[in-house]
């Protein structure tokens, strides 16, 4: 990974005490109040426990032996109870802190309106630390109140201390200070160690996915994969273990020697304490005091530097669901937005230009195309030539390097992104199969007709689908997924490649009725029959709707009222059928072989 972001800790500890306020103020309030209890329990004990030694020492004085009594056994009360109804708090605040903050950082991840972020690693890793925190935000809590218990402890068993003896006092101060700097460089190391081992384990998610999906099991079965990939899994584990160990063994080491200098300075005091009190200048309550602020100190200071050290790491971590939450769109926005009209005219790609980064080569090098108002426009070409992006381009899910697109003359960068996609219908070539119910998988390409099964059914016998959805065990209710059961905790159904085409269309149709349908490759897994069905709609609407379909079928688009062959990245032909056959070029030559691979004529 290449740098660490600075996410702005201050910033950080606002939002999350922002968030843990909005989701469980009474929850937070709550543990606040045990935490303080916790920490000022020891300290009234050990002063108690002293005065009551230091009085039975000295006889005739049971009436305040009596109420120092009682007061111990009540703090012993406090303290007992304290510990469970703060486990209590604490995960209730985790609960509702976790949901606000789930569902804060997935509304900021819909809106990124493009998909670019979505190819970039570093902030794909990103947002998996984001999910991180936002999975369990108590843990910030406990790492800001970790910091006051022990800064109260500290100054209480500090401050009692003292009575025994000041210099000790400082002495016990001054050995701790090294664990202050020691541990937060070990925080610091830590966070940096967790940013970089990030991509590790994304990679290692990536095999163990492999390993697990029934999508992959098939080919890894037959092709003996499994080992090899179980192989490459481990090797990713074992490098963010190495990590990790690396950064454990430098904690160790660190860390014993800071407990080994504690216990030389604790050892030392108790010795002298214990000759004071042999010679008379101390009392035995002195020596109980001594015996609880020492322990008390160090651990206090070590609860407060771990409880600093604790915070920071948290807060870096958590800082980057704060640059999730807050980073903005990912494209231009228009400042004085325009209304899309009614498409009238046509759609008209001008000179555009567009590579996936910097560091990419050019996929659409001067694209100049128009997609005329109801008219059916088919747009063909080699694999890879650019058609997909093209269409991803149309949709706005990336802007043009260069160039613009233009509908109706309204440049679609300066009009809202969702209004752009309203007017839009699409069966992408990686069309979705979503693990849901056949009623969810229609029904989400409109979801205004997730109450209206007669608009799903409509589509979905349209795509030539209805028969085969509505036999199933629980009809449209029923999963097209064998990962999860029903609400009726029924098994679902696995459907062919060719009925999820045809679902995947139903969903597209379900949009029949929006300015421009588009679909890219609908029907390489169709049978006959239903791409026929298909191009029997794009008939239907064409004259009212545009459309651009793209297919490797050259017999599929034949009859487009505009063909366009994508070379180069540039539009290399275009015209209808007939057309282009007479022009003899690119599409007159692979029509040419597929009709004569048809008609069973010896492919040259
Ligand atoms: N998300 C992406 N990031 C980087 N490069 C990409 C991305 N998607 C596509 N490309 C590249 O862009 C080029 C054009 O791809 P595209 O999918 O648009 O081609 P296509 O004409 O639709 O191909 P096919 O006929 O095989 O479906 C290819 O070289 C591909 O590697």
């Amino acid at each position: 990974m290449s740098e660490q972001p600075a996410p702005g800790m201050r910033a950080a500890a606002v939002h999350a005490a922002a968030l843990l306020r909005r989701a469980a103020p009474a929850h937070a309030a709550g543990y606040l109040a045990v935490s303080l209890a916790g920490a000022l329990v020891p300290v009234a004990v050990a002063w108690m426990t002293k005065l009551t030694l230091d009085r039975l020492a000295s006889p005739g004085a049971v009436g305040a032996v009596l109420g120092l009594a009682a007061g111990l056994a009540a703090a012993g009360l406090v303290g007992s109870a304290t510990p469970q109804s703060g486990q209590y708090l604490r995960a209730e605040i985790d609960r509702r802190g976790g949901l606000l903050a789930k569902d804060e950082l997935f509304a900021a991840v819909e809106r990124y309106a493009g998909l670019a972020r979505f190819e970039d690693p570093a902030f794909l890793d990103r947002l998996r630390l984001a999910q991180q925190s936002a999975q369990s935000p108590g843990y910030l809590l406990d790492a800001m109140f970790s910091v006051g218990q022990g800064a109260l402890a500290l100054i209480g068993f500090a401050g009692s201390l003292t009575v025994v003896s000041p210099w000790l006092t400082v002495a016990v101060l001054l050995a701790s200070l090294p664990a202050f700097v020691v541990e937060l460089r070990l925080a610091r190391q830590r966070a940096a160690m967790a940013w970089d081992v990030e991509p590790v384990h994304r990679l290692e998610f990536a095999y163990t996915m492999l390993l697990s999906t029934v999508e992959a099991a098939k080919e890894i079965r037959l092709l003996a994969a499994g080992p090899w990939l179980r192989g490459r899994m481990t090797g990713q584990l074992r490098r963010a273990n190495a990590a990790k160990r690396a950064m454990d063994r430098r904690e160790l080491g660190q860390q014993t020697a800071l407990a080994l200098l504690a216990a030389v300075v604790s050892g030392g005091g108790l010795v002298w304490v214990i000759l004071g009190a042999a010679g008379g200048r101390l009392t035995v309550g002195d020596v109980s005091m001594f015996v609880a602020a020492v322990a008390g100190v160090q651990s206090a200071v070590d609860g407060l530097v771990r409880g600093i050290a604790m915070t920071h790491q948290r807060l870096l971590v958590f800082g980057h669901y704060l640059a999730v939450v807050g980073a903005g769109p990912d494209l231009p926005e228009p400042a004085a937005p325009r209304e899309l009209p009614r498409l009238s005219r046509g759609i008209e790609l001008r000179d555009v230009w567009f590579r996936y980064g910097d560091d990419h080569p050019w996929v659409l090098r001067g694209v100049d195309l128009v997609i005329p108002h109801g008219q059916a426009v088919a747009l063909v070409g080699r694999n890879g030539s650019g058609k997909s992006t093209l269409v991803k381009l149309l949709c706005r899910f990336y802007d043009p390097s260069r160039g613009a697109i233009l509908w109706d003359g309204v440049d679609i960068r300066d009009v809202p992104v969702t209004e752009l996609r309203q007017r839009i219908g699409a069966v992408f070539q990686d069309f979705m199969t979503y693990d849901l119910s056949a009623l969810d998988n229609i029904a989400i390409g409109d979801l205004s007709a997730l109450d209206d099964p007669e608009r799903v059914e409509a589509a979905a016998r349209r795509a030539g689908v209805h028969d085969v959805l509505a036999a199933l065990p629980e009809g449209y209710r029923t999963p097209l997924t064998r990962t999860f059961f029903s609400e009726t905790e029924r098994e679902g159904v696995a459907l062919s490649g060719g009925q999820w085409q045809r679902v995947a269309l139903a969903r597209a149709f379900l949009r029949a009725d929006r300015d421009l349908m588009i679909l890219d490759e609908p029907s390489a897994g169709l049978d006959a029959e239903a791409e026929h069905d298909v191009h029997a709609m794009l008939r239907r609407i064409r004259g009212s709707r545009s459309s651009l379909l793209i297919s490797h079928r050259l017999g599929a688009v034949r009859d487009a009222d505009l063909i366009v062959v994508l070379a180069d990245g540039v539009v290399a032909e275009r015209g209808g059928h007939d057309e282009l056959l007479a022009a003899e070029g690119t599409y007159a030559h692979l029509f040419g072989l597929q009709a004569a691979g048809y008609a069973g004529e010896p492919v040259t």
